[in-house]
C-alpha cells in the first residue's frame, strides 16, 4: 500500500512537491508585496505587530494567569473566535470545562464559568456583575439598546417592569387559548395533511412544522393574530433564514466587540444605517417585522384599550415609546422563536428514540385521559399534575439547553473570588449552560436522557436539580420573560400530539425529518 502512496503535487493537490511551489511562490509574492510599501508603512507595520505582541505577553502573564486554559486561549481571542467558527460553540465549551475544570481562562481577558452556585451568584439580582459589552452586538438599533442588550441596570429594570405584563400573559385576552388554538392547528394540519398511505409515503419535516407553530404563537400573542408560517408552511418575512445567516456574523461581533462601537459609528451615516441594521426598507427579516409594527401601530387609533389586549398594546400602555416598542417586538420574536423549538425538538426527539420513556409518557397520558383527569385541549394545570410528563420535560431541556450563548458579565470594581481564583476587576465571565446542566447533583450519568432521575430524586435533591435546572433560562434581573410562554406551549404539545395518535406518524417519520434537516443544512 505504501508503495502506491506516491503524492503528485500539482494543481490544487495539496502534495509535498505542490506544498514546495506553493510556499515558494508565497514567499516572492510576500516578498514583493513589502518592497513595494514605503519604508514608513513598513516600520509602522512592524510596530504594530511588536506591540501587539508584547502586549498580549503582558496580559498572559500579569492577568488571569492563575486561571487554566488553552494555551493559545491565553493569547489571543482567535481561539475563541475558532470554537464559535466550529458551529457548535456548546460541545466545544463542554470539551473545554470538562478538561481544564469549572473556571477556564478561554481568551487573555475572558472566563467560562460552568459551575452553577457560583453561576447563581454572578448573575442573583444582588450581585455587583453588569452584563459586559457581549450584548451590544445583539443590538437592532445602534442608538436604543432593546431589554436583551440593555447593560444600564436602573433602565434594564424600568424596561422589564414595563413588560412583564405583556409576556407573564397578564395583560394578554385569552393567553392560554392562544396557546390551545396554535397547538390544536398544528395538529389538525398534521393529521389532514401529512398522514402516509400504503402507496404513498409523505415525508413530514416536524421540525419545521414546531418551528411553524412557536412562530405563530408569539406573533399571536404579539399582534392579536398568528402572521400565518403554519397556514402559508412558509417562512414569512424570511424570518428564520435571515436570522439563521446573522447569528455567526452576531457571535463574532460578540467576540471582538469593539467592532460594534465601529458600527455604531459607521450608522450615524443615513444610507450605511440602513444596510447595517435592520431597517423599514428592507423586504425580509428583522428590518421588515420592524415595518410590519410600525404598520399595525399606524392601524391602531388611540386611546389604547382598557381592556386585555395583545403584547403590543401592553408595551404601548405600559410607557414603551412606538419606537422603543418596534424594537421589542422584534427582539422577543428572536428571543422566543428559536428557543421554543430548539426545546421542543431536542424533547421530541429524545424521548421518541427512546421506546421505554415513550411508552410510559403514553400510558401516563392515556390514563389521565381515561380517568377524565384532563380536559380537552389540556389545561396548563392538568399537564403541571402529571409527574412523568414534567420529568420528560425538565430532562429534554436539561440534556439540551436551546440557549448556551455565554452572555457575559464584568467582574465589579473590587474584584472577587470565583471558584477559589482571585479575579481582577474588569474581567468578562461567560456562563457554560451546557455543563452546569450535566453537574453531579443530576446523578452518576448526567450526560443521559433518563426522566426517571427526577421522580427518584429525595426532596433535598430534587431542591437543588431544580435550582441548578432553572438556569437554563437565566438568573436575577435578567431571568427569561418568556419562560412560561416557553413551558406552557410544552406543557400542553405532548398530551395534545399524543391523544391524536400522532406518535404512530412521528416514529415513522421522525428520522426521515431528522435526516433531511442534516441534509438540508
Ligand atoms: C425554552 C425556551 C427559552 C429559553 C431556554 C430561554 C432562555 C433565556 C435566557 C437564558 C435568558 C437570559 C438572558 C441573559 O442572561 O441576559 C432569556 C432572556 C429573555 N427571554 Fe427567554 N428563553 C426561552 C423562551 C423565551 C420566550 C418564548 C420568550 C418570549 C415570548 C423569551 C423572551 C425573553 C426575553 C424578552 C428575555 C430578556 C430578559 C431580560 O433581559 O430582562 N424567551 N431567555
Amino acid at each position: 500500500m505504501s508503495g502506491d502512496a506516491v503524492t503528485v503535487g500539482s494543481g490544487l493537490t495539496p502534495g509535498t512537491e505542490g506544498q514546495g511551489a506553493f510556499v515558494a511562490a508565497s514567499r516572492v509574492i510576500l516578498a514583493n508585496y513589502f518592497s513595494s510599501l514605503s519604508r514608513t508603512t513598513q516600520s509602522i507595520a512592524i510596530l504594530w505587530v511588536l506591540v501587539f505582541l508584547v502586549s498580549a505577553v503582558f496580559v498572559r502573564f500579569t492577568r488571569l494567569s492563575n486561571v487554566p486554559g488553552p494555551f493559545w486561549a491565553a493569547y489571543t481571542r482567535l481561539w475563541l473566535s475558532k470554537q464559535y467558527y466550529s458551529g457548535c460553540l456548546y460541545q466545544k465549551y463542554h470539551e473545554t470545562s470538562r478538561r481544564w475544570g469549572p473556571l477556564v481562562r478561554i481568551a487573555p481577558n475572558r472566563l467560562l464559568l460552568a459551575d452553577p452556585e457560583a453561576t447563581m451568584e454572578m448573575l442573583s439580582s444582588r450581585s455587583r456583575y453588569e452584563r459586559g459589552p457581549w450584548y451590544d452586538s445583539f443590538k437592532i438599533d445602534p442608538e436604543r439598546p432593546n431589554i436583551v442588550s440593555q447593560r444600564d441596570r436602573p433602565t434594564h429594570l424600568r424596561m422589564r417592569y414595563q413588560m412583564a405584563p405583556g409576556y407573564s400573559g397578564k395583560d394578554i385576552a385569552g393567553f392560554e387559548g392562544i396557546m390551545d388554538t396554535r397547538i390544536v392547528d398544528l395538529v389538525d394540519r398534521i393529521s389532514t395533511n401529512w398522514i402516509s398511505r400504503p402507496e404513498r409515503t409523505l415525508p413530514l419535516d416536524i421540525g419545521r412544522w414546531i418551528r411553524h407553530m412557536t412562530m405563530d404563537t408569539i406573533t399571536h400573542i404579539s399582534f392579536g393574530k398568528p402572521f400565518g408560517y403554519a397556514e402559508n408552511d412558509r417562512d414569512i418575512m424570511e424570518f428564520t433564514s435571515v436570522m439563521e445567516a446573522l447569528l455567526p456574523i452576531v457571535l463574532h461581533f460578540s467576540v471582538f466587540t469593539e467592532l460594534n462601537n465601529i458600527l455604531r459609528l459607521l450608522a450615524k451615516v443615513g444610507c450605511l444605517r440602513r444596510v447595517l441594521f435592520p431597517h423599514h426598507t428592507h423586504k425580509k427579516g428583522l428590518g421588515r417585522l420592524r415595518a410590519v409594527t410600525k404598520n399595525i401601530m399606524a392601524s391602531r387609533s388611540p386611546p389604547l384599550p382598557d381592556t386585555k389586549s395583545d403584547m403590543l398594546d401592553s408595551f404601548l400602555k405600559n410607557g414603551l415609546s412606538p419606537q422603543e416598542a418596534e424594537s421589542e417586538m422584534a427582539i422577543g420574536l428572536v428571543a422566543g422563536s428559536d428557543t421554543t423549538s430548539t426545546g421542543l425538538r431536542a424533547t421530541v426527539l429524545a424521548i421518541i428514540s427512546n421506546p421505554l420513556v415513550y411508552r410510559k409518557l403514553q400510558v401516563e397520558i392515556d390514563t389521565c385521559i381515561a380517568d377524565g383527569q384532563v380536559s380537552s385541549p389540556i389545561k396548563d394545570s392538568e399537564a403541571r399534575k402529571m409527574p412523568y410528563l414534567q420529568a420528560c420535560i425538565y430532562e429534554g431541556l436539561r440534556c439540551h439547553p436551546p440557549l448556551v450563548l455565554p452572555r457575559e458579565r464584568v467582574v465589579p470594581p473590587e474584584g472577587d473570588i470565583i471558584c477559589g481564583y482571585k479575579i481582577p476587576a474588569g474581567t468578562f465571565v461567560g456562563v457554560n449552560v451546557w455543563t452546569s446542566q450535566r453537574h453531579d447533583i443530576f446523578g452518576e450519568d448526567p450526560e443521559v436522557f433518563r426522566p426517571e432521575r427526577w421522580l427518584e430524586a429525595s426532596d433535598e435533591q430534587l431542591r437543588a436539580m431544580k435550582k441548578t435546572w432553572e438556569l437554563i433560562f437565566g438568573h436575577g434581573t435578567t431571568k427569561c420573560l418568556g419562560q412560561q410562554v416557553a413551558l406552557m406551549t410544552m406543557n400542553k404539545f405532548f398530551p395534545e400530539v399524543s391523544w391524536n395518535h400522532l406518535p404512530n406518524i412521528l416514529s415513522n417519520i421522525l428520522w426521515i425529518s431528522v435526516i433531511l434537516a442534516k441534509l438540508n443544512r
